[in-house]
């Protein structure tokens, strides 16, 4: 579990980012976390946080009830409990062949040779990039980019992993594949905390939300209930995912995806009756 006590973060003095965020992710059984909050409101500097990339300037954030020990020795540690993919993937890429950069943590970890090219074989494998393996990462489009980007954090099996901003750049079918991935990590039995503007999106694939607004989570819960109050949502520059509109203004069934809509026989049954 990442608990935040009273976690503070300026990174200038008297302009706080963060603001007294106190948090529990992981306690409520929830695998997916949505955090969501107009621009230029934390979201990036908590992840930063998390990582350790960033140290508070107040509180602190237990990983599975230590405080993070912001040593070499420590944040190597913490790496392979919570990794980060950035919102720009071309920030975290150290080396010009997949193959090699999703190697990288691992070769920095001391891993054994014969184990690398295992992990990273495996790793390319179930992001369903494999052949892209010996490609020079340069030539690759955002959302290969993308990929490779989460395979080098993957490959080190950590628990949590960080996406910030994950459909930044992709077209729909980009966006779909990074759905159908999410949902595939996740019922391996990874975590994840997830940013994102794209409100449907972040619908579809988080069951637990944090809404941040003026460096504070003003509102948490679950993905049923979060999204219910309108005005609050507007007040913090925020839109309902459309499935919940179309809950609230239309009275249909709170549905969790457009599929489990589309497939709903009753719901058929009755506008079959209206044609
Ligand atoms: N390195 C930095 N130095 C000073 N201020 C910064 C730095 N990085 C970010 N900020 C400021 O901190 C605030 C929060 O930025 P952050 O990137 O965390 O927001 P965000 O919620 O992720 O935004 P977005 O949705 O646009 O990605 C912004 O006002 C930003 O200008």
């Amino acid at each position: 579990m990442i608990e935040l006590k009273h976690l503070d973060f300026a990174y200038e003095k008297n302009h706080p980012i963060l603001k007294d965020i106190s948090a529990k992710f992981g306690e409520t059984g929830s695998n997916v976390v949505g955090v969501i909050g107009p621009n230029g409101t934390g979201k990036s500097t908590l992840f930063l946080n998390l990582v350790g990339m960033l140290k508070p300037t107040g509180g602190q954030i237990l990983v599975d009830d230590q405080p993070i020990n912001y040593s070499k020795k420590g944040l190597n540690q913490l790496r392979q409990k919570i990794g980060i993919v950035f919102q720009n993937s071309d920030q975290q890429i150290f080396y010009s062949i997949v193959k090699d950069d999703v190697a990288f943590a691992l070769h920095n970890l001391n891993v054994p040779e014969d184990e690398i090219k295992r992990r990273v074989n495996t790793i390319l494998r179930e992001l369903d990039i494999s052949e892209l393996k010996d490609r020079p990462i340069q030539y690759l489009s955002g959302g290969q980019k993308k990929r490779v980007a989460i395979a080098g954090i993957l490959v080190l099996n950590s628990e949590w992993l960080l996406l910030d901003e994950p459909t930044a750049g992709l077209d729909p079918d980009g966006k779909r594949r990074m759905v159908e991935l999410i949902k595939h990590l996740v019922s391996r039995g990874q975590k994840i905390i997830l940013s994102s503007h794209d409100i449907d999106f972040m619908y579809e694939v988080c069951d637990y939300f944090y809404i941040l607004r003026d460096g504070q989570f003003v509102k948490s819960g679950k993905k049923e209930t979060v999204f219910d109050d309108e005005k609050m949502l507007l007040e913090t520059k925020l839109d309902q995912p459309w499935l919940v509109k179309v809950h609230q203004k239309l009275h249909l069934p709170l549905y969790s995806n457009e599929e489990e809509l589309f497939a709903d026989k009753a719901l058929r049954a009755k506008l079959a009756k209206l044609e």
